[in-house]
């Protein structure tokens, strides 16, 4: 079941899913022969979540079973077909909804895989083919690229925060925003370094762990703490973790301990206590002492309640001593973050003769903001350990091939320049996933992504992870580029007298 498409919650077909003016423009490029025209967009994102240095790549899987799968049902053209303008006709017409009924993804698909480290400005997706259906995609592709790769960062902050050895459970499904919302959430906390969710649903879908405790009402149904322990694990003699600040968390403690000495002389061991509320450092410390003196050292001790990686990071310094970290709202809402601003845009279009290309570009008041034109790629170059380095944004389709010591320009500082050392090694971050809408080969599994993105963070820099202004990892435009770049820039501002 892994990486099963988020698509069946709602309906069997998502072409809908999207925003009206990209039908418009499709009706309009049908309208004016234009619709076959080769075309390449960009998705990428300008600054990277929370304020951090890094994101977590996230989504393609999703996006590319929605890719796979567009096409427009009978209910799709039925209601597009009663959509009607502001003068009362019909919107779109029965030879364009003819021609949308047939329609199938047929463009080539680059993408930086699942689990990658990603920065600023550079393309996650790169999307070849016909200009009314690379058009078409913008919308879906990114509602599900920006939040997957918004939780999947955030969830990589989160599991950085509490250490390899210590497990992270995902337990944001009542606070997130909406069914799709949760289980989109629980796909990319598990991708981004969760250990398991508790959110069933996601389970089933994703082929996630499932893992939980019980809540407060089942001590409050019992007359006193301790029998509601007992009945716990009566019922989960090898899987109970009490939760035990109903009434006084050190007493919930005692209670547990209690129960956990019963549970071993029928052969069962207490998995864990759960700590909700509280000092949650205070409160680890002295349960610890507690279930070790009662000869219990491997009781686990896990703690929730609003955590987040700076506040696990500070409980951690206090020496708290939680193992399992169960992190909600924070972690499936992006709390400090709520969207990631990705985008999508238009970098080429082939000439009118078929034979080579027009590179496009937006421009923006702030040059930051400004698209980069071309076909491109991007070039992350390895240190000692295969550290990344730097990263150098190319055109796969410049005038001339790359020189062998290329030059990367820091796009909003042009005097902030590094050459590359020759023969330095590197790896090129986008890969073929579709071919003429055809998988090239097999997406890896969720849980392979995870291993991906573990190693990926756990590759860069301290000075890169860290989460009071990170240290800026320079990705760069290669010579050429940024040199055609601005030049397009002066051919397509306008010049008006001072
Ligand atoms: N040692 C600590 N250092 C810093 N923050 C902590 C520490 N212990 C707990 N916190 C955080 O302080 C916040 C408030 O804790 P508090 O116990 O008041 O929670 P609460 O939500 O009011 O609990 P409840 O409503 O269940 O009693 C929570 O976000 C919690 O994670
Ligand atoms: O705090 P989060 O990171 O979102 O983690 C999930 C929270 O959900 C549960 O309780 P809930 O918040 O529903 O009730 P409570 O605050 O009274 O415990 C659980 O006990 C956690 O506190
Ligand atoms: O299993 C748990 O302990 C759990 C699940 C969801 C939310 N809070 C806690
Ligand atoms: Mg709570």
């Amino acid at each position: 079941m892994n990486n099963a498409p988020l698509s069946g919650l709602y309906q069997p077909s998502l072409a809908l899913l999207t925003d009206l003016y990209q039908l418009t423009m499709a009706y309009g490029y049908w309208k004016q022969g234009l619709h076959e025209r080769e075309a390449v967009f960009h998705l990428y994102f300008r600054k990277a979540p929370f304020n951090g240095g890094y994101a977590v790549a996230a989504g393609l899987a999703l996006a590319v079973d929605y890719l796979e799968t567009l096409h427009f049902s009978e209910d799709d053209i039925s209601y597009l077909a009663s959509l009607t303008g502001s003068k009362g006709g019909r919107l779109f017409p029965d030879d364009f909804l003819d021609y949308l009924r047939d329609l199938k993804f047929t463009c080539d698909v680059d993408a930086v895989a699942e689990g990658t480290v990603v920065f600023g400005n550079e393309p996650l997706v790169r999307v070849q083919g016909p200009l009314l259906q690379a058009q078409l995609v913008e919308t879906a592709l990114l509602t599900l690229v920006n939040f997957q790769t918004l939780i999947a960062t955030k969830a990589a902050r989160v599991r950085d925060a509490a250490g390899p050895d210590d497990a992270v459970l995902e337990f944001g499904l009542r606070r997130a925003q909406g069914p799709d919302g949760g289980l989109g959430a629980s796909r990319a906390a598990y991708l981004g370094g969760a250990d398991a969710t508790s959110n069933v649903l996601a389970g089933q879908r994703f082929g996630i762990p499932v893992r939980g405790t019980h809540a407060h009402s089942w001590v409050m149904t019992f007359e006193h703490e301790l029998d509601a322990f007992r009945a716990y694990a009566d019922a989960f003699p090898d899987d109970s973790v009490f939760l035990v600040d109903t009434y006084d968390t050190l007493d919930g403690v005692r209670h547990a301990i209690a129960v956990a000495l019963e549970m071993r002389k029928t052969g069962h061991e207490l998995g864990g206590i759960r700590l909700d509320s509280g000092d949650l450092a205070y409160l680890s410390k002295e349960a610890r002492k507690l279930l070790d003196a009662a000869g219990l050292p491997a009781v686990r001790i896990v703690a929730s309640n609003d955590l987040e990686e700076n506040l696990i990071t500070s409980l951690k310094q206090q020496g708290a001593r939680i193992d399992t970290w169960g992190v909600g709202t924070q972690l499936v809402t992006a709390y400090n973050q709520a969207a990631l601003g990705g985008v999508y845009k238009l970098a080429a279009l082939r000439t009118a003769d078929g034979q080579g290309w027009d590179f496009t570009i937006k421009l923006s008041e702030q040059q930051a903001k400004t698209s980069i034109p071309g076909i491109l790629q991007v070039r992350r170059y390895l240190g000692e350990a295969s550290q990344p380095r730097a990263d150098m944004i190319y055109n796969v389709a410049a005038a001339s091939p790359l020189p062998p010591a290329p030059v990367l320009i820091d796009p909003s500082d042009s005097t902030r320049r590094r050459p590359v050392h020759p023969g330095a090694p590197y790896r090129d971050l986008l890969a073929p996933v579709l071919r003429q809408g055809r998988l090239v080969q097999p997406l890896p599994t969720l849980a392979e992504s995870r291993a991906f993105a573990r190693q990926e963070v756990a590759g860069l820099d301290p000075s890169i992870r860290r989460y009071l202004n990170p240290h800026v990892y320079p990705v760069g435009l290669e010579q050429a580029l940024y040199e055609f770049r601005t030049q397009l820039m002066l051919e397509k501002r306008p010049v008006r007298p001072a």
